[in-house]
């Protein structure tokens, strides 16, 4: 089978400052101020063609991250993505201009895929359509809900064909009848062997759509592999994770921190 995504060894480190001050002095003398936190480390996965991904995991883990990583939003500290074609992420809180009217977000984001303003008048109509916002598209999408969003992003990703769809939560807000027509839209792509990433905390659309399974925790992979062998597991895990206390969880989110950091020492 073609391969469509590899993710080799990638890490994504961000700065944790207590405080603003701290957060200024660290522009002037780097690397004194703040502490070093890895939303990832060292994942490694990989996908083929017309595969349909799920990323889970619970909050906090790193789907996000590897998402607009994979997407080229976001850059990776160290490590490597490799993709065969191009990505194309619908998010309900990244990818669209909130001070630009939704109409000049299709035309930015299709600019920005190298399509011309010919191809892209011609494209506009549809995404309009399929977004469903009415004269809503000519205001500014700082007016938008969460659900009109994700249904302008939605429309834009779809439209723009890309080879590999991610689409990060953005069918959890909104309504049941737009959800509907994104999942059938997200099955036409299937059947055209495209590949598609899945982030949801629905465990009943991850096993609805997706295939395999990419599982995370707390910035590591705990489980990849097909819904039927992981989706089990995470699915029992999650029962004992809901009945911790606020503390017990934090509890457990601090060991597996420490654990991860442990374990990269001794490499
Ligand atoms: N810009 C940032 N600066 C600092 N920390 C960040 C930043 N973005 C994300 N993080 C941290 O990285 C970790 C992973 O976040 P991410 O949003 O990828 O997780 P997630 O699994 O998608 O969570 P959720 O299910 O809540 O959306 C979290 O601890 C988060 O606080």
């Amino acid at each position: 089978m073609e391969k469509s995504i590899i993710v080799e060894n990638v890490s994504k480190k961000y700065k944790l400052y207590s405080n603003t001050t701290e957060r200024l002095l660290d522009l002037v003398l780097p690397k004194s101020y703040g502490e070093d936190f890895y939303a990832l480390q060292k994942i490694n996965f990989e996908a083929e063609k017309g595969d349909v991904i799920g990323f889970v995991g619970v909050n906090g883990s790193g789907k996000s991250t590897l998402s607009n990583i994979i997407a080229g939003i976001v850059p990776e500290t160290s490590g490597k993505v490799y993709l065969n074609g191009q990505a194309s992420l619908i998010a309900v809180s990244s990818g669209l201009n909130k001070d630009l009217t939704g109409r000049d977000n299709i035309e930015l984001k299709c600019l920005m895929l190298g399509f011309s303003k010919q191809e892209i008048k011609a494209m506009e109509p549809d995404i309009i359509e399929f977004a469903e916002l009415g004269k809503f598209i000519d205001q500014p999408v700082k007016s938008y809900s969460s659900g009109m969003k994700s249904r302008l992003g939605f429309a834009i990703s779809v439209s723009v064909d890309p080879d590999i769809l991610i689409i990060d939560e953005a069918l959890s807000v909104g309504d049941k009848a737009f959800a509907e027509k994104s999942l059938e839209k997200m099955k036409e792509f299937k059947k055209m062997g495209k590949t598609m990433i899945f982030v949801s905390h629905s465990i009943g659309q991850m096993k609805k759509f997706c295939e395999k399974i990419l599982w995370l925790e707390y910035g590591r992979v705990k489980g990849f592999g097909a819904v039927e062998e992981i989706m089990p597991k995470y699915e029992k895990f999650l029962k004992s994770f809901k009945k911790m206390s606020k503390k017990e969880k934090q509890k457990y989110r601090s060991e597996s921190l420490e654990n991860a950091r442990k374990e990269e020492l001794l490499q």
